[in-house]
């Protein structure tokens, strides 16, 4: 397989994140914008100066709103502009390459995750998916991170993990891709959960009996959707959680200590940003419905992200519940 070039798509900051990894591992690296006129001022100031300011661009990264055809792709777009994003692209763009999914997130509507729309919009395409504990800063500075990345053929995925990995990026190639992106797009959603124990002031033993809980229903979901549960304690799963719940450079953490102050959804996203959980608590929770799987975060989340009950009114809820056994 030959890994020399690669697209990545989208100009936020996972995107131009994943494209100096890609470029510090050596690869030539185009990152696709929608807009060329944002591609044209990234390339001007050598910088992505709306999403990772500071950041000088690797001169290996070429940003560009026309895509050449490249050895392989990376998508990294919010998780509900990925079918957007390829309805919009050829398909020969993608057929027999390999495709690396790298949004955090399940589609509205269609409960699908991401390699699905992608198997759906472009099924000649190889599909890989990568999660872990990564914040774009992180990546982008080149401070140490490590990631899963999941695909079909060992091999393949090996020659794709070796592609990426660089001095401070390191990614452990895997095969559950089901598991994998479970655990990314569900992160989110606790990561709220646990912002929101933060931001209601109900303590650190709280947040961590929380976390807990979440890893436990996290595998109940894993398992039920086809996933592996040993994928869970690698870096897609506990990696990805611990970090999430518990640091304010989580923007879903962050949107749910606004949420646990008492401020609405509405109100929050212009000061935190993307916060892909909103999205995906409600179709977790349709998931979660449809197999029968008991999901009371997901669904304390839902009610709260919605309005229909307070912080204060869920935790009684979830301290009421009748007492079990620990599995
Ligand atoms: N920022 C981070 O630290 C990490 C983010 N992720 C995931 O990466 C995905 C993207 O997140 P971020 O880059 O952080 O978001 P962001 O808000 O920083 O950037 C999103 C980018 O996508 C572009 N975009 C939106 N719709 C588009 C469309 N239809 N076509 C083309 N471009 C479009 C926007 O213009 C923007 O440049 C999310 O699913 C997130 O969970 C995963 C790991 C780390
Ligand atoms: O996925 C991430 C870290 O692994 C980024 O988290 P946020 O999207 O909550 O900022």
């Amino acid at each position: 397989m030959r890994l020399e070039t690669v697209s990545v798509f989208g100009g936020g900051s996972w995107g131009t994140a994943l494209a100096q990894a890609a470029a510090m591992a050596g690869r030539q690296v185009e990152l696709v914008l929608r807009d060329p006129a944002e591609a044209e001022a990234m390339n001007a100031a050598r910088m992505n100066a709306r999403y990772l300011p500071g950041v000088i661009l690797h001169e290996a990264v070429r940003p560009t709103a026309t895509s050449q055809a490249a050895d392989f792709v990376i998508l990294a777009v919010p998780a509900q502009a990925t079918r957007t994003l390829l309805t919009a692209l050829p398909p020969d763009l993608f057929a027999g390459k390999p495709v690396v999914l790298s949004a955090k997130g399940l589609e509205t509507g269609t409960l699908l995750r991401q390699s699905e729309i992608l198997r759906d919009m472009a099924p000649e395409a190889i599909p890989f998916v990568l999660s872990g504990p990564s914040f774009a800063a992180d990546v982008a500075a080149g401070r140490p991170t490590a990631v899963t990345l999941a695909g079909d053929d060992p091999s393949d995925t090996s020659d794709l993990a070796t592609a990426l990995a660089g001095p401070s990026f390191r990614p452990y190639a895997a095969d559950d891709r089901i598991g994998v992106e479970l655990a990314g797009a569900l992160k989110n959603v606790y990561a709220l959960a646990c912002g929101a124990v933060e931001g209601a002031g109900l303590g650190a033993s709280a947040r961590s009996a929380l976390i807990a809980r979440a890893f436990a229903e996290l595998a109940r979901l894993v398992r039920t959707l086809g996933g592996s549960t040993s994928t869970l304690t690698g870096l897609a799963g506990l990696g990805d959680l611990t970090l999430s719940c518990t640091s304010a450079q989580s923007r879903n953490y962050r949107f749910g200590m606004a949420l646990g102050a008492g401020r609405r959804p509405e109100d929050i996203t212009a000061d935190v940003g993307l916060a892909e959980g909103m999205w995906t608590a409600p179709v977790a929770r349709q998931l979660a419905r449809d197999t029968g799987v008991d999901a009371p975060l997901v669904d304390a989340v839902v009610q709260v992200l919605a309005g229909e009950a307070d912080i204060a009114t869920v935790v009684a809820g979830l301290m009421s519940r009748p007492l079990k056994r620990e599995d």
